[in-house]
């Protein structure tokens, strides 16, 4: 685990245990076992992780709307199981499933949530900023996904927290909602706010997150910046690049001898190929002088990065959960 200069949420060896299930005949299921985490202050922290990791658990055991069966919760300082209204003044919170009055207007009702704070964010600048002037006369039950999940950011936001936990920020956002949604999150971080998002998009963690933790079964798998997780090779069983090459050209070319050892290349269906392994820019060369040499062209031709969506296949596997 990361140490800590300045954490706004610190869990250490979490343990929630829920039932007794009937399906299990009356006994305990375990659905988070040993997680630990630093969220930094200024900073996006990404917890990462199938349907079912244990991702919305976590953090509702962070923000005491479930009590903890064992582990350590620091939140702001304090414990979240035991602390006062106070502290929930400071922590602003978007649930999946926003948990709006269905019955209310969007700015009547964040203008009574700032009244509820002692330094609310100007409520008008936050309509504003996440369009939420489009839908105003609309009741909470009638706006489509997107809106309300606009609405849920605005509602968690006013009251100025320190700490934003936001569940799956990005369900239900069409692109341009996405772009408005991660600006206003990049903006808050650099202002100095704490912001622990689930996620189990890839591309959101891509594109928001200073630190991720991938979990699976309840525990933590790795972490890391961004950056390192795409560096590390987390597979055991098979060699991964860092690229991979894909491109079109004639049917049933044979590469053999052109490619240094340890590349693989496969023909994914007539005339497609792609090629992993370590590829190296003298086996770019090797490859386009033999080309050259055939006066082959190929239609497309495309290198693509590792992407962190590899990463998390290779450490959760490929199964469905
Ligand atoms: N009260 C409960 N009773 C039975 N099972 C539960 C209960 N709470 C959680 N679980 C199970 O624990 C596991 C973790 O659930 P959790 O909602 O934390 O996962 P998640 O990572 O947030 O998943 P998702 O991405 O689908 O939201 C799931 O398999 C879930 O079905």
């Amino acid at each position: 685990m990361r140490s800590p200069d300045s954490p706004v949420l610190t869990i250490d060896g979490l343990i929630k245990d829920v039932g007794p299930l009937a399906s299990l005949d009356g006994k305990m299921l375990r659905v988070v076992s040993g997680l630990s985490l630093v969220a930094e202050r200024g900073q996006v922290t990404a917890l990462l992780g199938a349907n079912g990791a244990g991702k919305t658990t976590t953090l509702e055991c962070a923000q005491g709307l479930q009590k903890r069966t064992d582990g350590k919760i620091s939140l702001l300082g304090e414990d979240p199981d035991t602390a006062g209204a106070g502290l929930r003044s400071r922590v602003g919170v978007m649930l999946q499933d926003g948990g709006l009055p269905p019955s209310a207007r969007p700015i009547p009702l964040l203008r009574h949530i700032a009244g509820m704070y002692q330094k609310p964010m100007d409520v008008d600048a936050l309509v504003e900023r996440l369009g939420i002037n489009q839908f105003s006369r609309t009741s909470v039950r009638r706006l489509s996904g997107g809106q309300k999940q606009r609405l849920a950011l605005a509602a968690a936001l006013v009251g100025n927290p320190e700490i934003l936990f936001l569940d799956e920020p990005s369900a239900g956002l069409d692109p341009q909602s996405r772009q408005m949604v991660f600006d206003l999150i990049a903006e808050l971080r650099d202002a100095g706010m704490g912001i622990v998002l689930t996620t189990h998009l890839m591309d959101d963690a891509e594109r928001l997150a200073d630190y991720v933790y991938i979990i699976d079964g309840g525990h933590n798998v790795v972490e890391g910046t961004v950056a390192e997780l795409l560096r590390h090779d987390h597979s055991a069983e098979s060699a991964v690049s860092d690229r991979t090459l894909y491109f079109d050209a004639p049917a049933g070319l044979n590469f053999a001898n052109v490619l240094g050892a340890g590349l693989q290349v496969t023909e994914t269906r007539s005339g497609s190929y792609t090629i992993t392994g370590e590829l190296t820019p003298k086996d770019l060369a090797a490859l386009t002088a033999w080309w050259a040499e055939r006066n082959i062209m190929p239609a497309s031709l495309r290198l693509e990065a590792r992407s962190l969506e590899d990463v998390f296949l290779d450490i959760s596997g490929r199964e469905l959960r």
